[in-house]
């Protein structure tokens, strides 16, 4: 087991759905994976392995926020040896022409964390997508008919601010919306030179105050995890 996770060595397939909710892991091992088996509580922070249409997949909560997230990847990648990493995340919407329940796919992601500067503090680092994983996500959206939107996204350090302007700001420049994860998942990818990719639903709009309820952030959203399972499975 490493730190975080209670598994052994073999028990975590090496491509990976991360949902920051671990409700919404045992959700999408339970609705979607055959034989799914819990393989870690710590901290509640629910994962499992099953086979999905034949291959064998994982699901592991992530927590909620950067330093959460990167705790779950690092080990995941260093320890488990897990080579494609997808989040399935919500973020709220920033933009007029992006809409609640529509999926959001992070071509590439923003961050005012520190959590990647502190590691290049003369450089803006790059946080993109793996490109194989994001135009095989968006192929299989659009096959299905499902409204999907790709570009960037901000991995915000805070959920909740006194002035979200800059936020607004980020949407009129082409950010479609705003979660707490991406970035910091596609800066591991990168390190380790493994695959990630982030696509979210969008469970509230930041403009017009549309939002959806806690029970369907976690139980709903099957387009997403319908996306994100094919992804994984494509590329075998
Ligand atoms: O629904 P998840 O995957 O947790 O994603 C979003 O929801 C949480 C905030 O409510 C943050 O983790 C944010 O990134
Ligand atoms: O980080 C997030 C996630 C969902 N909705 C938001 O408004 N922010």
């Amino acid at each position: 087991m490493s730190v975080h996770i209670g598994a052994k060595k073999g028990e975590i397939a090496d491509k990976i759905l991360l949902p920051g909710d671990p409700l919404r892991a045992k959700y999408i091992a339970e609705t979607f994976l055959e034989d799914p088996k819990c393989y870690n509580e710590v901290r509640g922070m629910l994962g499992y392995t099953g086979t999905y249409k034949g291959h064998k997949i994982s699901v592991q909560g992530t927590g909620m926020g950067m330093p959460s997230a990167a705790i779950y990847a690092n080990e995941l990648i260093r320890e488990y040896d897990v080579k494609k990493l997808m989040r399935v995340g919500t973020c709220g919407a920033i933009r007029k022409d992006v809409h609640v329940r529509d999926l959001v796919l992070a071509q590439a992601a923003a961050t005012n964390s520190a959590i990647i500067r502190k590691d290049f503090p003369n450089f803006d680092f790059p946080q993109i997508a793996d490109f194989n994983l994001l135009t095989t996500a968006y192929d299989i959206a659009k096959e299905k008919g499902f409204n999907i939107h790709v570009g960037n996204v901000l991995s915000n350090d805070t959920f909740y601010s006194d002035d979200n302007s800059d936020v607004f700001k980020l949407g009129e420049y082409g950010v479609l919306g705003v979660e707490m994860e991406a970035a910091v998942l596609y800066y591991l990818a990168a390190k380790y030179n493994v695959q990630a990719l982030a696509l979210m639903t969008v469970s509230d709009h930041m403009i017009t105050g549309e939002e959806t309820t806690s029970e369907e952030r976690q139980t709903t959203f099957n387009d997403m995890m319908i996306v994100g399972l094919e992804t994984l499975i494509k590329e075998d």
